[in-house]
């Protein structure tokens, strides 16, 4: 078992910062060759990820990708098929009983007639060592409402308890599984903030998030999952750069589908009437083809965005996408 270490840094006029971190830098997450199954249902196919401490991860992917039976099995709450699952080099529910780790899960958890500091010092009575339910509840951004009842707390300021409660073990590693579903849009950027203010002192994050945004703008990489397998791992421009191709759109009466879905780089094609709208990853390629082969006018190139990258990398026929950057 590491041993645990306190790395304090103490600014003049900021409250001390404590991160515990094990000692001995063994990844906080290692999955080698983890399957899942229910069933006929191939939940996990062979998923390979090391995460290591201090990351801040994004668990990314489409319903049913297999990112919730992932999570359950990182915090032993299932087994896998076949692989090893470990936390800090240690068997899952290890790592949970010596509170290295703790969960932000969606819903369940609170009781509804407590205050949410009563909530926090419950929480705090489970664990033999704890950090303060004051400080808890200040990480989590809620200390102004700890006087409110958990009934009357709005969605986004729920979760946010949840959080201070999952602060108490002061946790090495928090995973987090779709923690913003539901909420607004100021509700999600305010529990983001917390929990972004809070890792920048090491503690390791992985989340399961559906919003490509708020993969992109949280975490230092981002992990998609398709089908139960990764389909790209890295940092969000590097994800946009791997379906990096471009749109190009033409007005090109009768255009001869076939020959340009043939261009080298073109992921996709689409003709609406005259008009024609490619999808590339050589848009020079195709724009020069367009102009030169082709009566092909008024051309226009635009930029692909991380949603249509989530597109391409996740979809049915995304098989020759996003196979070049995996680590
Ligand atoms: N207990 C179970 N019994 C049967 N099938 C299951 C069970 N849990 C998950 N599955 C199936 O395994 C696959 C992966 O599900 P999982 O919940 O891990 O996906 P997910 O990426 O978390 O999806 P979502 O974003 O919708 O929560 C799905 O096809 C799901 O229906």
């Amino acid at each position: 078992m590491p041993a645990r270490v306190a790395v304090m840094t103490t600014t003049p006029g900021q409250a001390p910062a404590v991160t515990m971190a094990p000692t001995g830098q063994r990844p906080a997450i290692d999955l080698s060759s983890v399957t899942k199954s229910f069933g006929k249902v191939h939940a996990v196919r062979g998923i390979d990820l090391q995460v290591q401490p201090g990351e801040v991860v994004a668990f990314l992917g489409p319903n049913g990708a297999g990112k919730t039976t992932t999570i359950d099995m990182l915090l032993g709450l299932s087994k896998p098929d076949s692989g090893t699952v470990e936390v800090f080099g240690m068997h899952p529910r290890q790592a949970v009983a010596r509170g290295l780790v703790a969960a932000v899960m969606q819903t369940g958890g609170l009781l509804k007639d407590l205050s949410v500091r009563e909530t926090v010092q419950l929480t705090a009575s489970l664990f033999v060592q704890t950090r303060s339910p004051q400080e808890c509840l200040e990480r989590a951004g809620i200390a102004d409402i700890a006087d409110r009842k958990v009934s009357k707390c709005s969605g986004g300021q729920q979760q946010r308890l949840r959080f201070a409660m999952a602060l108490v073990s002061d946790p090495a590693l928090i995973v987090l599984d779709e923690p913003t579903t539901g909420m607004d849009v100021t509700g999600r950027r305010d529990f983001w903030n917390a929990i972004h203010r809070d890792a920048e002192r090491g503690r390791t994050v992985l989340f399961a998030t559906h919003y490509l945004e708020e993969a992109d703008m949280y975490a230092d990489r981002i992990v998609l999952l398709r089908q139960g397998q990764i389909v790209a791992d890295g940092t969000g421009p590097q994800i946009k750069a791997m379906t990096s191709g471009r749109t190009v759109r033409a007005t090109l009466p009768g255009a001869d589908e076939h020959a340009l879905a043939a261009l080298a780089g073109v992921d996709s094609i689409e003709v609406r009437g005259d008009s024609v709208m490619l999808h590339s990853r050589d848009s020079d390629a195709v724009a020069r083809f367009l102009l030169t082969q082709t009566p092909a006018r008024d051309i226009e190139i635009e930029a692909r965005g991380l949603e249509d990258a989530f597109i391409a990398l996740t979809s049915d026929d995304s098989d020759n996408n996003g196979q070049g950057e995996q680590r």
